[in-house]
């Protein structure tokens, strides 16, 4: 469902609001659930039964989906990395300034193809809800309840921020850090 479309509750907060009791809440759900259930399979049913006695017609199916579906499948790879470090799209790219997007109207979740760090399409992620959920609630109780410094007294100046390709863009030194409660 997507971020716009009613929840359940809030649709049935409208029934309410608007004055619907609740045995005509039920009419309507239960008119929902049986015209939604049995119209779908038994138009699949007689579709399928014509389209056997009619082999004439199953073929010009079968043509056509050959057709649209069995071509040879162009991959198109997008380089989000490529797209990330565009200083035709962005003001210093290779800059960390993450007050860049504060005051902006950018859309993460894959309708500004310059700014796509979780995908776009129906190949997006479907994991989205989830990391945006948890990545900011581990990144901010990290940074809540510890300092951090790094081993041996090193200077941040001097932190290996080297690239390795592996499933996703690792850090190719792992980041090593001492934690000391604030609290
Ligand atoms: C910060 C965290 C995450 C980032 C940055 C991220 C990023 C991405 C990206 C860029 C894609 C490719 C989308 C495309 O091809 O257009 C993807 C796909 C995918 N992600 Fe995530 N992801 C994250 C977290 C997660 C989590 C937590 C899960 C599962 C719980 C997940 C499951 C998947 C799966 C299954 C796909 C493949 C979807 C497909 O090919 O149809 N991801 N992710």
């Amino acid at each position: 469902m997507s971020g716009d479309a009613l929840s359940q509750q809030d649709f049935l907060d409208a029934l309410i609001k608007n004055g619907s009791s609740d045995l005509q809440i039920n009419m309507l759900l239960l008119e929902l659930l049986s015209a939604g259930t049995d119209t779908s399979s038994s138009t699949v049913e007689w579709t399928l039964a014509e389209l056997l006695k009619h082999p004439e017609c199953i073929k010009k199916v079968e043509e056509e989906l050959k057709k649209e579906i069995d071509q040879d499948n162009c991959q198109a790879l997008i380089n989000f990395w490529a797209i990330g470090r565009d200083p035709k799209i962005w003001e210093d790219p290779l800059v960390y300034e993450p007050e860049r997007y504060l005051d902006s109207n950018l859309d993460f979740k894959g309708n500004d193809f310059e700014f796509i760090p979780i995908g776009a399409g129906r190949r997006t992620c479907p994991g989205m809800p989830m990391a945006t959920k948890h990545v900011p609630l581990i990144l901010a109780s990290l940074i809540h309840f510890f300092d951090w410094s790094l081993l041996y007294g090193r200077d941040p100046e001097d932190l290996d921020m080297t690239e390795k390709l592996a499933q996703t863009l690792c850090k190719e030194q792992p980041l090593l850090l001492i934690p000391k409660a604030k609290i």
